[in-house]
């Protein structure tokens, strides 16, 4: 397992990592999720020693790795950047990290290992050319390769698939955690594709400006995000987020008045709050609480159908946008007008549906998020309910 505990590691002005912790369990699949400069590959390497923190402890199956040197701490990485060998084979560039001294194999079974690693790859056919002649897809592969072909305690890889198409990746995707050393073995994974974590994370942890925000598996950041931004980043289309107070039995009342939803909040009335409703729990049929409105625009998704939805027309006093409503892109805040929300309806359920048409949406309340309104450089946190 991969320990980590009160992490600092500055460049210069720049913090990239911030009293960091993590754990990964043996055996264990984790992601971590972040934005472009989260500290992500800071993290990984740290752990592979390629770094050293200014603060804080590294942890690998319960030895601290202070002073122990890259190469003897028993981890392989995968960086973004792949340093393969040009004019050298696919083959050898697989078979050189089981020449080390460190890592020598006896020969057949560094040979089975090399096959066994190509073909899951679904780089067999390659095994002759030299790396300089390939694709970048092709190329990430091998370096992938390089990495899973030796026993280690840990793999570290660093956004591993993504210079592969998309119907590569999605592909590799599904193989990879049925690489029989990578369900061995500890693996940290990187990636800033929330799609690739929730497809491959045990666990998952979210990284923003070198701190971890949640870990959970992928119910629980799902259904209990941390804050809105990282409800935020996972799910596409993403949340709407409706802008609105809490009432005196703590239910959600929208910012113009139009919209009650039956919550019950663990926060004071009067508290300023986001309503968090993904895409996919509203319906354009299915009982349950009512919202009307009118079709802004509709964006087919293969067998689904995105529909944008101007709320509030139609829905009684009050719920009428100020000015007649040209709203912002998705969830409107008061001073804007009507807010729109985002729903994935089967394609079945849109036919004929245009804009301007009146809708009404129902929603499921148990998966209503309720969150603390945002505040500049401070995402409202989730606001439990009963
Ligand atoms: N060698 C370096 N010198 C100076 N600053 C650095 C160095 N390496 C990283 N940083 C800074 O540290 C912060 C974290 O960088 P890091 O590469 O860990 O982020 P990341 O989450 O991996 O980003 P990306 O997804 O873009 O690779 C960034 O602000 C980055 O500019």
């Amino acid at each position: 397992m991969i320990r980590l505990r009160g992490i600092t590691k500055a460049y210069g002005r720049t913090t990239a990592l911030d009293g960091l912790e993590l754990d990964v369990e043996d055996g264990e699949f984790f992601c971590l999720l972040g934005p472009s400069g989260a500290g992500k590959t800071t993290t990984l390497k740290t752990v592979a020693g390629l770094e050293l923190p200014d603060a804080g402890t590294v942890e690998l199956d319960g030895r601290d790795l202070a002073g122990v040197e890259p190469y003897d701490r028993g981890v392989a990485m995968c960086f973004e950047s792949y340093a393969l060998y040009p004019h050298r084979s696919v083959h050898d560039n697989l078979a050189s990290p089981l020449r080390s001294p460190r890592h020598r194999l006896p020969a057949a079974e560094a040979r089975a290992r090399i096959m066994e690693t190509a073909a899951l790859l679904g780089i067999e056919a390659l095994l002759d050319r030299p790396v300089g002649q390939l694709s970048n897809g092709q190329r990430q592969r091998v370096a992938l390769g390089r990495v899973l072909v030796r026993p280690a305690r840990a793999f570290l890889l660093d956004e591993p698939l993504s210079h592969l198409d998309a119907k590569l990746r999605q592909q590799m995707r599904a193989e990879l955690k049925a690489i029989g050393a990578v369900r061995r073995t500890t693996t940290l994974y990187v990636t800033h594709d929330s799609v690739e974590a929730l497809a491959l994370g045990d666990r998952i942890g979210v990284i923003r400006d070198g701190r971890i925000v949640q870990t959970g598996t992928r119910e629980e950041i799902w259904y209990r995000p941390h804050d809105t931004e990282v409800a935020r980043a996972f799910g596409r289309p993403r949340i709407n987020l409706l802008p609105g107070t809490l009432t005196e039995n703590g239910a959600f009342r929208s910012a113009g008045g139009g919209i009650e939803l039956p919550v019950r909040a663990e926060a004071p009335p009067g508290t300023e709050v986001l309503a968090g409703i993904r895409p996919r729990d509203l319906s354009l049929t299915a009982p349950g609480h009512e919202l009307t409105g009118t079709v802004y625009v509709t964006e087919v998704l293969g067998r689904s159908v995105e529909v944008t939805v101007r709320l509030g027309g139609g829905a009684g006093p009050g719920a009428r946008p100020p000015g007649g409503g040209a709203g912002p892109e998705t969830g409107a805040g008061p001073e804007t007008g009507a807010p729109r929300v985002s729903l994935v309806a089967p394609r079945a359920d849109t036919r004929g549906l245009g804009p301007d048409d009146p809708v009404r949406l129902t929603l499921r309340p148990e998966n209503l998020l309720l969150f603390e309104a945002d505040r500049p450089r401070r995402p409202g946190r989730r606001i439990g309910t009963r």
